[in-house]
């Protein structure tokens, strides 16, 4: 049976399980649960602070584990990142009141505040400065106005907790995180089907948020040009239609430039232009 990680609370807590039922896994009915057995799939979920599950993958007691970028690095152990999940999206950087510094640089002889003392630890040595780092539970921001550190280092996301705590970042972002899927790094087993086919699963949730399914019709003459705008994965599927000169085409494409795509196919002419979701898929997608 596989034995997954999944946060018990915080950020990526409430996120990750739903990526986990969308991908088709039971998760537990509430929040309190410490485990969740899924007999259909042959696994059991683990739930667990977001900060110990790369302690506990790397220990090779669990298999794999959803965490993020920045705590996996921040964490004494080694573990590999298999596949990102694009949620739980943050910066991690440093911050000060305005004027105090300018690059990393500046933080030499100074004191750090910050949660994640590991990926401190590895960016001032890069870059050669010696600071004391001084560890706090969170609700860093508050440490500078209480005189306990000249700097803070910690997750960004919107902004909004510096701004009210009177302070900016400076220097260049320590590093991008987002929720990660981890395993033991070289465990030198050949890769269970069990987890190729989670892998499969989260990569079809991935395609499926990222992707909409676009049908349209358009003139015959007009398709190479309509298939430019709507290249698909592979290549746009193309029916023939009853009406004379006319062809239904059917193409994947990414939410993002959606409404692009649409105006640009209208103003060629295709009419009956329809988006739909994508609830699930399998598909090889090229990197
Ligand atoms: N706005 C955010 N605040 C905190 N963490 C965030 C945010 N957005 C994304 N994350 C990510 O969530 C992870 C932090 O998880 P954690 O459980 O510590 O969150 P938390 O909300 O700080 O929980 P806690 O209540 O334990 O402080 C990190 O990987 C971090 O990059
Ligand atoms: O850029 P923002 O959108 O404001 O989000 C970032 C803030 O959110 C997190 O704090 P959290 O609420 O987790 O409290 P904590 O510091 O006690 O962990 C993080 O530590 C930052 O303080
Ligand atoms: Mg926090």
């Amino acid at each position: 049976m596989l034995r997954i990680a999944v946060p018990n609370k915080g950020s990526l807590s409430r996120a990750a399980s739903d990526m986990l039922k969308e991908a088709g896994y039971r998760q537990r009915p509430g929040d309190r649960e410490l485990t969740c057995i899924d007999t259909a799939n042959d696994v059991t979920f683990f739930y667990l602070r977001p900060s110990d599950i790369a302690t506990y993958v790397a220990s090779g007691e669990l298999d794999l584990g959803i965490t993020g970028r920045d705590l996996a690095i921040n964490a004494d152990t080694v573990v590999e990142e298999t596949l990102a999940l694009g949620f739980g999206r943050s910066t991690f950087r440093y911050a000060a009141r305005p004027g105090t510094a300018a690059s990393v640089k500046d933080l030499d002889g100074k004191r750090i505040a910050t949660s994640y003392d590991g990926v401190v630890r590895r960016d001032l040595e890069a870059n050669g400065v010696k600071a004391e780092i001084v560890h706090l539970a969170g609700a860093v921001e508050n440490a500078i106005v209480l005189g306990v550190a000249d700097a803070v280092a910690d997750v960004v996301e919107t902004g909004a907790t510096l701004r009210q705590a009177g302070l900016e970042v400076f220097g260049e972002p320590i590093m991008k995180s987002e929720a990660i899927l981890i395993r033991q790094s070289d465990n030198g087993e050949e890769e269970e089907e069990a987890v190729q086919q989670l892998l499969r699963r989260l990569r079809g949730v991935l395609v499926a948020r990222q992707y909409v399914m676009l049908a349209y019709d358009v003139r015959a003459e007009l398709l190479e040009e309509a298939a430019a705008v709507t290249p698909g994965v592979e290549s746009p599927t193309v029916s023939p239609l009853h009406r004379e000169g006319w062809v239904a085409v059917q193409a994947m494409t990414s939410r993002d430039n959606l409404h692009q795509a649409m105006d640009k196919l209208y103003a060629l002419g295709a009419r009956g232009i329809l988006a739909t979701n994508i609830d699930a898929c399998r598909l090889l997608m090229r990197p």
